[in-house]
C-alpha cells in the first residue's frame, strides 16, 4: 500500500509505533500537532492605532513584547508559529497536510481551528479545507490502482443543539453511543461526492446554512461550531490481487470563537449564543487540560456535545491538528494569552492513531491460509529454537492422545469383561441361542461409568473418605456388571438410607412441632400443617418399611422390584412435597417474626414494660428463656445415642444428624450463655427501671433465639430436600440400569437376531435430557448455561454429540463433587469443599444478577403475571429475587423447567440462533452477560481440564 506523500515539516516531537495484531494494522502514539497563526492587524485595529503585542521569534516560538523590559517574557513554543505574513497555503502545508492525508491510508483525522472571536478561524479553515480537497483529489488521480469513494456530511452545534447542515429540515439530531464507533449522530445525512467540484458545491451549501451573526468585533461572526466530515473509503481494484480496503473520516472543525461580552457588546440572542459557545469551549479546554496532565481519571467528554463528537480526536484513535488563531493586537492580549495557554496544554495530548482496515471474507480466508502455511512451515523447520514452544505443545498433546488411547483400551477391556460375564450368565440360565451379544446398554454404562483419570487421585485419599471411595468403587464395578441381583442389593441399601432419612426428618419435625406447640409460635394453620406433616411422615415410615430381604434376582423379582421402586419414587416425591410445606410454614414464621415490629406489637411491648414483675416472676419464665436456646432438649439425648449406635456404613445419616446436632449445639451454646447472664442479673437487686430493661432484653433474646431456631430448621429442611433429590437420582439411575437389563433379557428371549437395535433417538434424547437436568440441579450449574443448553438443544439428531458430552461431564463432575465431600452442602460440615461452596455462591450471585434484570427486561404487566403464576406474594420485600429464586428448582417437573428457561432467556436477552449457539455450548462456559466467569462453572471446566 502506498502512503500519502509526507508533509514537508517533521512529525510531532514524539511518535512511537505500537505493536498491532500480526499482519493487522499498527497503532501509533503521537502528540496532537499544535500550530499558532497570528493574523495581521485589521483595518479597525489599525484605525485605532492598536499596537502589535506579540513577536514571532522563529518558526516555533512566539513571545509577548514586553514594553517595560523589566522582566523578559516567557516564550511559547509550538510545532509551528505562523507570522501574520504567512499564507494559508503554508499554514496548511506545514500545520495540517500530513494529518489530513492520513485519512487516505485509513486513519481518522481531525483538523480544527481554535481562538477568540475574529481571530481568523473561519478564514483559515476555509483555506485549509480547500487545499486538503485539492490534495485528496490529486492523490486519487495519481493512484489508479485503488477505487475511492468520498462521502460528506456536515453539522453545526448551535446553542447545544445538533443541526444537519446538508438537511436543515431534519431538525435537532440526537447523539448516540455506539460501542464500536463511539459517539454517532443519529440520522445525519451523508452525500456521495461525485468529484471535487461537487464536493466544493456541497461545502458551499453547508457554509450558507451555518448560523452567522454580527457582533462588535466581527461582522460575520460564526455563532456555532461547524464540523464538515469527509469519509474516505478506498480499496484496491480486483485485478491487482491485493487485499486491503481502508475507511477513515476527515473532520474539518471550525469552532465558534471565545468571546468577552464586554468586548463583543452582545445582548439578547447573541449573548445567549455567546454563553453556550463559551461553555462548550470551556469543556473543551478542561478536556484538553486533563488529557495533557497525563492523568487517566475522569475526562469530562460528556459535558458538551462538542467534546462528545470530538472524543476520538482528543486522546483517541485519530490524528489531530489544532490551528490556534490569535489576534496580534494589544487590546486582545488577555484573550490571546488564554488561547496560547490552551495551545500549550493541547500539545501534550497523546493520541493513538489506528488504521481502519476493512478486510473482505475472501481476503480473510486467503490471509488465514497464508498464516497456516507459515505455521506449518515453522513446525517442519528443524530449527528448534524458533518454535520450541510449539514443539513442546505438540509433545504435550501427543502424550494426552496416548493417555486417551490407553483409557479407551481400558474401557474396551471393561466392556469385554462385562460381555463375557453376561455370556456366562446366559449360559448358566440357559438363555436361547442368538441372544444379545452385548453387555449393559452402552448409554447406561456411559452415563454411569467414571473416567480413568480419577485413578491418579487415589493415593491422596484420607482414611475418613475411604468408605465413600469404597462405595463408589463398588458402584463402579456394579455398573459394569450385568448381574441384576447386585443391582437389587444396591437398591436395597439405598432404601435403607432413605428410611434413615425419613426417620431423621421425622425426629426434626417432632422437635419443631413441640417447640411450636410449647411456645405458641406461629399461627393455628402452621400448627395444623406441622401435625399433618408429622403424621404423614409416620405413615410413610410405616409404609416403606419392608423387613424381608431379597436374595434372589429372577425375572419375577425384578419386575416386582421395579414396580416397588417406582412407587418409592412417588413416596420420595411426596416426602419432598411435605418438606416443601414445612419450608413454607417456616418461611411464614420467619416473616411473622420479621414483621413483629408493627405498631400494635410496639404498643404491646410498651404495655409489657409497665408490668415487668408479673412477667419476670412467671413460672414459665425460665422455660420461655431456655426453650429457644435448646430446642432439642427433650430429644437430643435420644438422637445422640442413636447416632452413636448407628452402623458406620451409614455415612449420609451420620452426617445429617451431625449437622443437625451441630446446629443445635451452636444455637444452644450461644443462647445459654446470654440467658445465664441475664438470669443472674435478674436475681440481683435492681431498680424497677433496670428490670424493665432486662425484660425487654429477654424478650428480644427470646425472639432472636426463636428466629435462629427457625432458620436452623429451614437450613435443615433444605438439606433434607437436597438429600432426597440425590437419593432419588441415584435410584433412578439404578432403575434405569435394571430396566435396561430386563429389556435386554426379554428381547433376547423373544428375538433370535443377534443385533440389538438402539433406542430411537427421540426417546434417548428425552431420557438424557432428564438426567442432565437432574445433574445440573445436583451440581449447582449456572442457570444461564442450563437455559442456553436447554433451549438450544431440542432433540435434533445433530444434538447427540452435545448431549453425550454434557452428560459425561456432569456425571463425572457429580461423582467428583461427591468424592470431595458429597455434592450437598448440607453434608459438608463447617468447611464445605471449595468447589461445592464456590458453585453454590456463584449460583446465588447469578440469581441476584438475574433478579436485577427483572425490572429492565420485563414490563410491569409481565412481572405481575409472573409473580402471580409463581406465587410471589403481592406485598413483600425483594419480589424479583423471590421470583428468580423459584426458577430452575424442580428438576422433575418439565413444565417448570421449560418455563424457567423461557424466563431466564428473557432476562438475558437470549434467543435461539443456530449459527453460533452450539459453539457457545461447546466452547464457552462463562456467562455471556458478564466477562468475569462464574466461579462455579468455571471451576467445573477447570476440573475437566477444558
Ligand atoms: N490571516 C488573515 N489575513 C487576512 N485577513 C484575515 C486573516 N485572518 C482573518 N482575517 C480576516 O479577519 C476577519 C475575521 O476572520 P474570521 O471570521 O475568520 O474570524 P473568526 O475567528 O472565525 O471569528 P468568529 O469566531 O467570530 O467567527 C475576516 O474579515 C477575515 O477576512
Amino acid at each position: 500500500m502506498e502512503t500519502p506523500p509526507p508533509a514537508a515539516t517533521p512529525l510531532s516531537k514524539m511518535q512511537r509505533n505500537l505493536s498491532g495484531t500480526p499482519g493487522g494494522p499498527k497503532a501509533r502514539e503521537e502528540k496532537i500537532r499544535v500550530t499558532v497563526r497570528m493574523r495581521p492587524l485589521n483595518r479597525k485595529e489599525q484605525a485605532m492605532y492598536d499596537l502589535i503585542a506579540w513577536d514571532c521569534l522563529d518558526e516555533h516560538t512566539i513571545v509577548f513584547k514586553n514594553p517595560n523590559q523589566e522582566r523578559p517574557a516567557i516564550p511559547y513554543t509550538f510545532d509551528k508559529v505562523f507570522a501574520p505574513a504567512c499564507s494559508t497555503q503554508k499554514v496548511y502545508e506545514e500545520g495540517a497536510k500530513d494529518v489530513a492525508l492520513s485519512a487516505l491510508s485509513g486513519i481518522n483525522a481531525t483538523i480544527f481551528a481554535y481562538g477568540q472571536t475574529n481571530s481568523g478561524k473561519t478564514f483559515t479553515m476555509r483555506g485549509v479545507t480547500e487545499s486538503a480537497i485539492k490534495d485528496i483529489y490529486e492523490y486519487i488521480k495519481n493512484t489508479p490502482e485503488r477505487d475511492f469513494i468520498l462521502r460528506i456530511s456536515a453539522l453545526e452545534i448551535y446553542n447545544e443543539t445538533v443541526i444537519d447542515l446538508l438537511k436543515r429540515e431534519s431538525g435537532p439530531l440526537r447523539l448516540l453511543d455506539d460501542p464500536e464507533k463511539g459517539t454517532i449522530v443519529e440520522k445525519l445525512n451523508e452525500e456521495v461526492a461525485k468529484d471535487g467540484q461537487h464536493l466544493r458545491h456541497l461545502i458551499g451549501i453547508c457554509e450558507a446554512q451555518r448560523q452567522v451573526g454580527e457582533t462588535a468585533l466581527n461582522d460575520k461572526s460564526s455563532r456555532s461550531h461547524q464540523i464538515i466530515r469527509l469519509t474516505v473509503e478506498s480499496s484496491l481494484r480486483e485485478s491487482s490481487g491485493h487485499v486491503k480496503s481502508y475507511i477513515a473520516s476527515l473532520n474539518f472543525v471550525d469552532l465558534a470563537g471565545s468571546e468577552r461580552i464586554s468586548q463583543t457588546n452582545t445582548c439578547g440572542a447573541r449573548m445567549k449564543e455567546g454563553s453556550h459557545i463559551n461553555r462548550s469551549l470551556l469543556t473543551l479546554a478542561s478536556v484538553i487540560r486533563k488529557l495533557s496532565g497525563g492523568k487517566r481519571g475522569h475526562i469530562p467528554y460528556r459535558d458538551s456535545k462538542l467534546t462528545r463528537i470530538l472524543q476520538s480526536s482528543l486522546g483517541g484513535n485519530a490524528r489531530t491538528a489544532i490551528i490556534c488563531t490569535i489576534s496580534p493586537s494589544l487590546s486582545h492580549v488577555e484573550q490571546t494569552r488564554n488561547t496560547l495557554a490552551f495551545a500549550n496544554s493541547a500539545k501534550e495530548v497523546i493520541n493513538t492513531a489506528r488504521v481502519n482496515m476493512v478486510v473482505s471474507n475472501k481476503t480473510l480466508v486467503r490471509q488465514l491460509q497464508k498464516e497456516i502455511a507459515r505455521l506449518e512451515g515453522e513446525l517442519r523447520s528443524p530449527d528448534l529454537s524458533s518454535n520450541s514452544c510449539l514443539r513442546s505443545l505438540l509433545v504435550e498433546k501427543e502424550l494426552k492422545i496416548q493417555q486417551m488411547e490407553r483409557d479407551m483400551e481400558n474401557l474396551r477391556r471393561q466392556r469385554d469383561l462385562a460381555q463375557s460375564q453376561l455370556d456366562l450368565e446366559r449360559r448358566s440360565n440357559k438363555v436361547p441361542k442368538g441372544s444379545n451379544d452385548y453387555g449393559p446398554s452402552s448409554q447406561v454404562v456411559r452415563c454411569l461409568s467414571f473416567p480413568e483419570e480419577k485413578e491418579s487421585a487415589k493415593g491422596k485419599r484420607t482414611p475418613e473418605r475411604r468408605e465413600t471411595v469404597g462405595r463408589q468403587a463398588m458402584l463402579k464395578s456394579l455398573l459394569a456388571s450385568p448381574d441384576p441381583s447386585i443391582l437389587v442389593g444396591e437398591i436395597r441399601k439405598l432404601e435403607n438410607r432413605q428410611l434413615q432419612l425419613c426417620e431423621d426428618a421425622n425426629r426434626a419435625l417432632e422437635v419443631l412441632h413441640k417447640d411450636f406447640a410449647t411456645h405458641k409460635l406461629g399461627d393455628q394453620e402452621t400448627a395444623e400443617t406441622m401435625s399433618k406433616v408429622l403424621s404423614e411422615i409416620k405413615d410413610l415410615l410405616a409404609a416403606s418399611y419392608t423387613p424381608e430381604e431379597i436374595v434372589t434376582a429372577d425375572k419375577a423379582d425384578l419386575v416386582e422390584k421395579i414396580t416397588q421402586l417406582k412407587n418409592q419414587g412417588n413416596t420420595i416425591a411426596s416426602l419432598e412435597r411435605k418438606l416443601e410445606n414445612v419450608q413454607k410454614s417456616i418461611d411464614k414464621l420467619v416473616s411473622a417474626f420479621s414483621s413483629d415490629e408493627t405498631p400494635e406489637n410496639k404498643t404491646r411491648l410498651r404495655k409489657k414494660k409497665i408490668l415487668p414483675f408479673a412477667l419476670s416472676n412467671s413460672p414459665h419464665m425460665q422455660h420461655i428463656i431456655r426453650a429457644p436456646c435448646s430446642p432439642l432438649s427433650s430429644t437430643r439425648k435420644t438422637m445422640e445415642h442413636e447416632i452413636e449406635n448407628r452402623a458406620p456404613e451409614n455415612n449420609i445419616g451420620v452426617t445429617i444428624s451431625d449437622t443437625f446436632s451441630k446446629l443445635h449445639k451452636d444455637t444452644s451454646r450461644k443462647h445459654d450463655e446470654s440467658c445465664d447472664s441475664i438470669l443472674s442479673r435478674e436475681g440481683s437487686p435492681a431498680t424497677r427501671q433496670s428490670k424493665s430493661v432486662s425484660v425487654k432484653k429477654i424478650q428480644k433474646m427470646f425472639k432472636n433465639a426463636a428466629e435462629e431456631n427457625i432458620r436452623s430448621f429451614r437450613v435443615y429442611v433444605t438439606e433434607l430436600k437436597e438429600l432426597v433429590a440425590k437419593l432419588h437420582y441415584q435410584k433412578q439411575l439404578l432403575v434405569c440400569q435394571v430396566l435396561e437389563l430386563e429389556a435386554n433379557k426379554s428381547m433376547n428371549e423373544e428375538n433370535d437376531t443377534p443385533d440389538r437395535s438402539p433406542l430411537p433417538w427421540h426417546i434417548l434424547f428425552e431420557q438424557q435430557r432428564k438426567q442432565i437436568i437432574m445433574l445440573w440441579h445436583l451440581c449447582h450449574i449456572s442457570l444461564v448455561h442450563r437455559t442456553q443448553f436447554y433451549l438450544l438443544l431440542g432433540g435434533d439428531p445433530s444434538d447427540q454429540i452435545y448431549m453425550e458430552v454434557e452428560l459425561r461431564r456432569l456425571t463425572w463432575l457429580e461423582q467428583h463433587l461427591a468424592e470431595l465431600g458429597n455434592a450437598s452442602p448440607a453434608l459438608l460440615g463447617d468447611e464445605p469443599a471449595s468447589s461445592v461452596s464456590a458453585s453454590i455462591r456463584a449460583l446465588r450471585q447469578e440469581r441476584e444478577y438475574l433478579a436485577k434484570k427483572v425490572n429492565t427486561k420485563l414490563t410491569a404487566e409481565e412481572r405481575e403475571v409472573l409473580y402471580a403464576k409463581w406465587e410471589v406474594p403481592p406485598v413483600g420485600k425483594q419480589r424479583r429475587l423471590q421470583l428468580v429464586n423459584k426458577l430452575w428448582t424442580d428438576p422433575y417437573n418439565m413444565q417448570h423447567v421449560q418455563e424457567s428457561a423461557e424466563i431466564v432467556a428473557k432476562l438475558i436477552d437470549f434467543r435461539v440462533s443456530d449459527e453460533n449457539g452450539r459453539e457457545m455450548i461447546e466452547l464457552n462456559f462463562s456467562s455471556p452477560f458478564n466477562k468475569k466467569s462464574w466461579a462455579g462453572w468455571n471451576f467445573i471446566s477447570n476440573l475437566l481440564n477444558l
